[in-house]
C-alpha cells in the first residue's frame, strides 16, 4: 500500500479535533480525490500525509514505512519521495520560473549541485519540458512575481512533474483557475500521474471536476470519512449530505422545517 491510516486522530495544538478515526487504504498507482465542506480536515490530512504533522493517536504507513518511526534524515528523504502541490505555491516572488521548476529535485540531488542549479539553472531542457505539459513553456525566465495565481499554481505542478514522485499530494491545485483551465490542467495531472503510476491525493471543492477526473472519491465531513467509493457510483444524496451546512441559518430553518432546496455543488 502506498498509504494506510487505521485509527488515525489528529487534534491541532490549539485543542481543536480535525481528524477522528481516520482508517484509510490507498494502493500504489489510484488517483484519488478528496471532498468535502470547508473545515473538513482535507487540509490536515494531506499535511499529515505529507509527515508536516504527526498523528495524536493511531497508525500511519507511507510508502511502506513509519514516518514516525525513521530518523528525521530517513523521514527527510522518505519527503523527497513525495511531491506537494500547494494551493499557493511557496515560490519566492524574485525567483525564476526555471529555477521554482528544478528546485523540485532538490531534496535528491547532491547539495552542490543543488546550490548550483540555484545560482545556474543546469536542466533547463527539463524544466521546459515539464512547464511545456502545463502550456507554460514560454514562461522559463519570467519571475514568479510577474506570473498570475492560476499560472503560479501551474508552475508548481510542473515541478512536481519534474520531481517525479512516487505519491503526489496536492491540497487545491486548481482553485486560481478559471473552470476551462481547472479541468484541462487536471486532465494533464492526472494523465501524466496514470502513464508513470504516481498515486495521486488530491483535495477539491469542485466536486464535478473531482468525479470527471478521479476514479475514487472520498467525501470527509468534521474530520470523519462519509463515503469513499468508486466516483460512477456517488449519488445526490450522499453529496448533499456532506454539503449539508446546518450552521447557516437560512439552511439551518430550511432544514428543520424539511423544505431544504436541491444542493448547489461548489464550483472552482
Ligand atoms: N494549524 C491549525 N491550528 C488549529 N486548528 C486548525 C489548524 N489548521 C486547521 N485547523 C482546524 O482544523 C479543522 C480542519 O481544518 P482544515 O484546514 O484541515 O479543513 P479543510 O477541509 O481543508 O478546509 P477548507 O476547505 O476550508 O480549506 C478546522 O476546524 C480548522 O479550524
Amino acid at each position: 500500500m502506498t498509504l494506510c491510516l487505521s485509527g488515525v486522530d489528529q487534534i491541532h495544538a490549539n485543542g481543536q479535533a480535525a481528524l477522528q478515526d481516520l482508517n484509510l487504504k490507498i494502493a500504489p498507482g489510484e488517483r484519488v480525490a478528496i471532498i468535502g465542506p470547508s473545515g473538513a480536515g482535507k487540509t490536515t490530512l494531506l499535511r499529515l500525509l505529507a509527515t508536516g504533522l504527526k498523528p495524536s493517536a493511531g497508525q500511519l504507513r507511507l510508502l511502506d514505512t513509519d514516518p514516525w518511526a525513521l530518523s528525521g534524515r530517513a523521514r527527510q528523504r522518505l519527503r523527497a519521495r513525495i511531491g506537494l502541490i500547494h494551493q499557493a505555491p511557496p515560490l519566492p516572488p524574485r525567483q525564476r520560473v526555471v529555477t521554482a521548476v528544478l528546485a523540485g529535485r532538490l531534496g535528491r540531488q547532491s547539495l552542490a549541485r543543488s546550490l548550483l542549479s540555484l545560482i545556474y539553472p543546469l536542466d533547463r531542457h527539463g524544466a521546459r519540458e515539464a512547464l511545456g505539459r502545463l502550456d507554460l513553456a514560454d514562461k522559463l525566465f519570467e519571475r514568479c512575481d510577474q506570473l498570475s495565481g492560476g499560472q503560479l499554481q501551474r508552475v508548481g505542478i510542473a515541478r512536481v512533474l519534474y520531481q517525479a514522485p512516487e505519491l503526489i499530494l496536492a491540497d487545491e491545485p486548481v482553485s486560481a483557475m478559471d473552470p476551462v483551465l481547472a479541468d484541462h490542467t487536471l486532465g494533464v495531472l492526472n494523465r501524466e500521474a496514470a502513464r508513470r503510476g504516481i498515486t495521486l491525493l488530491a483535495s477539491l471543492h469542485a466536486v464535478e471536476l473531482a468525479l470527471a477526473h478521479f476514479p475514487r472519491v472520498i467525501g470527509l465531513r468534521a474530520g470523519r470519512v462519509l463515503f469513499d467509493c468508486p466516483s460512477s457510483d456517488l449519488g445526490q444524496a450522499e453529496l448533499a449530505a456532506l454539503y449539508a451546512n446546518e450552521q447557516l441559518v437560512d439552511g439551518a430553518l430550511e432544514i428543520a422545517s424539511g423544505t431544504a432546496r436541491p444542493v448547489n455543488l461548489p464550483r472552482c
